[in-house]
Order: structure tokens, then C-alpha cells, then sequence
């Protein structure tokens, strides 16, 4: 039994979970001529720019290649047209110019051949709070043409097992965590095969558990096969989930890759691990090292660009510092964007 619509919030709660059936349908002719197969990027878009009334350029011609079987991510501070981006490519809004291509077609124009095979996860899941999970994703699935009602019920239960809501299917969804309720969401994207998902900022406002969870989510799901593109502010979790990166600040694409190759294009700071931090501090700051950070039994800075490291070492030894290990450490994301941008990662944007 549930209670009556209306007894608890009759309307859906949170923002928008999108389905085949989009807005985007009825802006143009189905596309009929290009495959939705293909060896080609999942997502592609060029020179595709947001304007919005008034006068905000929130995305600005954007060249975005989206390689399939990636787990894509689009890092950029509060406000740098990540959100504006993803709806332009699930035709919720139109661009103000240049063009998008999700699994090898043309959007909006191909919408309806293109998105029953995305599912989309934007700014927390719709959910009704006083409907169970389950009835949740039934309710949703019904309100989906074009899903087969005779095999509901098992597409539901399988994708809250996917989420790990198999045991919790029964309770309300008002009832469910902040990091449940977006295990639900996730479930509702996930009720019909997909080959891509569309996340934005899925972990927003969860605690590290809830973190947790939605990430090896993600890592599972793209594990399957299932290409992710999940935009997100925070640089360590695209470095913990994702192959591949696109780097935005003001609308502006500032560099994309795989995050491995990323961070290899910049050097690493230079690590000393010595029980006389200080000392050394001083002989390398001599030899133009900068911005030099000591702790009780290590320090970090950033080598002269020229600087040789076995002249650096030996000049330690020789000042008596006893080092116990030396050498470059591995250039993290947040090195290559502030290596790019000159700044560092300003999550306030
Ligand atoms: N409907 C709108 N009308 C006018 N300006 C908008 C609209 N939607 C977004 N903007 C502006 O466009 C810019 C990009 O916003 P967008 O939401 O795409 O950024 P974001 O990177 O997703 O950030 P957040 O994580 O805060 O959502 C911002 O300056 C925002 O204020």
C-alpha cells in the first residue's frame, strides 16, 4: 500500500531524470540516414555555444571528443557550463550555435532514435517521496512509452539490485538516505540498456560513504561496458574514477585527454623524505627551488625547471641532510590544471 498522491508532496522532488522520451523529441524530424552504431565518439560537439537572455555566455564553442568505453569526466568550478553543456546534449535546451552528436547522431534532430539508449542522472534524481523505491521506478518506467510493460517488473527489481537497493526496494523513498536517493536515480537511468549515461555532479551533497558508494558504482557500470560522462568540481574524484578528462573554466574548454597523460605532460613536485627537513629546505631553496612545503619529516617543492636532481641530491648530502628518499612525485590533476590555468582549482569558481 502507498499512500494517496498528495499526502506526502504529490509532485516529484529534486531536478530531472531524463528518459528517451525528452522535450528534444519534438523539435525535428527523426534522423533516419545516419547509424547509431559506430566505432566513432559517443559524444562529439563543435563550436557548440550557450548564450543565455541577458546576455551569459555560459558555453562557449566547445569541441568536446567523447571516446566510447571511457568514464569521461567534465571538471570545472561552480559555474563553468558544465550543467548548460549536458543540456544542450540531451536536447533539453537548444545551443545558441554549433552542433552535437550523441552516439554518432545529430542532436536535438535525432533525439528519439539517440536517447533511449542514454540514460541521464541531472541535479539529483525526481523522486516521489511517498512511494517506495520500487514503485518509484515503476512509476517512472510507465510514463515511458516506449518501455515493454510485460518485462517491468524484472527490469526493476534487476536495476535495484544493480544499485544495491534490493533490500531497501519496499521502504518509502522519503525514508532513504541522501546517497540512496541517488542509488535511485542511478536505478532509473539504468532500467533499460544503455550506452551511455550521462551523470552531472552525481556524489553532490553526499558524505564520503555516499561517495564511495556512487563511485565504484560508476567504476561497475563502465566496467560493464557502458560508456560515463559525469561532470563534477572535484579534481581527486575524476582522478579516482575516470580515464579520460575535459577541463572548463568560464564556458571554455581548456584541455582534454586521458587523465594519465594529463598529469604526464607536467613534472611532478620534487619529494624529500629526511629526518632534517629544514636543512634541506635551505640547500635547495640556495638552488632556486620554490614554493618549498615542510613537514616533520618531509618536504616538497617545485625543482628549478633546469635543475639537475642527482647535483640537487648530492648538493644535500653534502650539506650533511640525510635523505632517506628522493625524487619527482607523480604529477596529480591538480598540478597539470594549475600548470594550464596558471591558478589553482578554485571550487567556488
Ligand atoms: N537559465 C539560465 N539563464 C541565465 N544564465 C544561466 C542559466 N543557466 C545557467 N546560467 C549561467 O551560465 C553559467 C554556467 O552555468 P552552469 O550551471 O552550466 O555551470 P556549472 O559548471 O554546471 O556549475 P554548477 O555546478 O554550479 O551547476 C553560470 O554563470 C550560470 O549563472
Amino acid at each position: 500500500m502507498t499512500d494517496s498522491p498528495g499526502s506526502d508532496g504529490a509532485g516529484p522532488v529534486g531536478g530531472e531524470a531524463v528518459d528517451g522520451a525528452g522535450p528534444a523529441d519534438s523539435t525535428g524530424p527523426v534522423d533516419s540516414t545516419g547509424p547509431v552504431d559506430g566505432a566513432g565518439p559517443v559524444i562529439e560537439t563543435r563550436g557548440l555555444t550557450k548564450r543565455f537572455r541577458g546576455g551569459q555566455l555560459a558555453v562557449d564553442r566547445l569541441d568536446l571528443t567523447v571516446p566510447a568505453g571511457s568514464v569521461f569526466g567534465f571538471l570545472g568550478p561552480n559555474g563553468s557550463g558544465k550543467t548548460t553543456t549536458i543540456r544542450m546534449l540531451l536536447g533539453l535546451i537548444e545551443p545558441t550555435a554549433g552542433s552535437a552528436a550523441l552516439l554518432g547522431r545529430p542532436v536535438p534532430r535525432a533525439a528519439r532514435a539517440v536517447l533511449p539508449q542514454v540514460g541521464a542522472l541531472i541535479e539529483g534524481p525526481a523522486l516521489y517521496g511517498y512511494l517506495t523505491g520500487r514503485d518509484n521506478l515503476v512509476r517512472y518506467d510507465a510514463a515511458d512509452p516506449s518501455a515493454d510493460p510485460r518485462t517491468r517488473g524484472a527490469r526493476v527489481a534487476a536495476a535495484l539490485d544493480r544499485v544495491g537497493l534490493g533490500a531497501a526496494a519496499g521502504k518509502r523513498a522519503r525514508a532513504y538516505s541522501l546517497g540512496m536517493k541517488q542509488r535511485l536515480g542511478l536505478a532509473s537511468a539504468l532500467l533499460r540498456p544503455r550506452r551511455l549515461l550521462v551523470l552531472d555532479e552525481p556524489t553532490n551533497g553526499l558524505d564520503p560513504q555516499g561517495m564511495r558508494e556512487i563511485r565504484s558504482l560508476v567504476r561497475e557500470l563502465a566496467a560493464d561496458g557502458t560508456t560515463v560522462f559525469l561532470s563534477s568540481h572535484l579534481l581527486d574524484e575524476i582522478e579516482q574514477v575516470c580515464t579520460h578528462v575535459a577541463v572548463m573554466t568560464g564556458g571554455r574548454l581548456i584541455t582534454q585527454g586521458t587523465v594519465a597523460g594529463l598529469a604526464a605532460g607536467v613534472r611532478g613536485r620534487l619529494g624529500v623524505t629526511t629526518p632534517d627537513p629544514g636543512e634541506a629546505a635551505r640547500v635547495l631553496k640556495e638552488r632556486g627551488a620554490t614554493d618549498v612545503v615542510v613537514t616533520e619529516s618531509r618536504l616538497t617543492c617545485e625543482a628549478p625547471p633546469d635543475a639537475d636532481l642527482a647535483e640537487l641530491n648530492a648538493a644535500l648530502v653534502l650539506a650533511g641532510v640525510r635523505v632517506r628518499a628522493f625524487g619527482p612525485e607523480r604529477a596529480s590533476l591538480e598540478d597539470a590544471f594549475v600548470a594550464l590555468t596558471g591558478e589553482g582549482f578554485d571550487v567556488a569558481g
